[in-house]
């Protein structure tokens, strides 16, 4: 009994957080994780730890394009199967080919906020090379634009202004468990 519940667990559908910087997709998905009792990974940290080196010094010596390839290679091959809650980067859906890949390993749920949510959650943090510009709120703007119908289609959609962490975090996760569920009885065989 103790095995066929460990076999049943182990098969839970990975879920992915994706969404702009900012929207909260690393702090969300670190509380989902311990509410849903599994691992939790963030893309950044991984490639972070990967390299030895932090995001921006990545963009300085290598730029975006190597900075994508890591991700591609995150996606493809440096993380399990099933079993985890994953904070994507801001811009790893955006590479031609990634929100299929990751609706084949698991759900996807994106986050949205507005510029303005967005400028003052990532206000004095350096560490998103992307925004370090003279005009971070023109930058938001200018990537929002561009990326917005690419995060509309990449899953299900999640509001996060004026909305408390773990009001996000249930929201999330009553998604989670009717999905995982449809998922889990389309692949029992009849
Ligand atoms: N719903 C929220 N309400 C208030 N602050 C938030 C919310 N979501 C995230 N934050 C804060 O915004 C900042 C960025 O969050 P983070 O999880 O790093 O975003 P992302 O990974 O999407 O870039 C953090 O300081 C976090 O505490
Ligand atoms: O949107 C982007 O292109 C990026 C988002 C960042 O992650 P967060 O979305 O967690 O800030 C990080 O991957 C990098 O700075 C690039
Ligand atoms: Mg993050």
């Amino acid at each position: 009994m103790a095995d066929r519940k460990q076999t049943a667990a182990k098969a839970r559908p990975n879920l992915y957080l994706v969404g702009f910087m900012g929207t909260g997709k690393s702090t969300v998905g670190r509380a989902l994780a311990r509410r849903l009792g599994m691992q939790h990974l963030d893309s950044d940290r991984a490639i972070e730890e990967a390299q030895g080196r932090p995001i921006p010094d990545i963009f300085a010596a290598e730029g975006e394009a190597y900075f994508r390839k890591l991700e591609y290679d995150f996606v493809h091959s440096g993380h399990p199967e099933s079993n985890c809650v994953v904070s994507c980067g801001g811009g790893l859906v955006t590479a031609p080919g990634m929100i299929e890949e990751l609706k084949r390993r698991g759900l996807v749920a994106c986050l949205f906020a507005s510029p303005e949510t967005i400028l003052s959650r990532t206000k004095g943090n350096a560490n998103r090379p992307l925004l370090n510009v003279a005009d971070p709120a023109q930058r938001i703007a200018d990537l929002l634009a561009e990326r917005e119908p690419i995060y509309l289609q990449a899953g299900a959609c999640f509001y996060t202004d004026h909305q408390p962490m773990v009001e996000i975090a249930r929201h999330i996760e009553r998604y989670y468990f009717r999905e995982s569920r449809r998922l889990t009885a389309k692949e029992k065989p009849r």
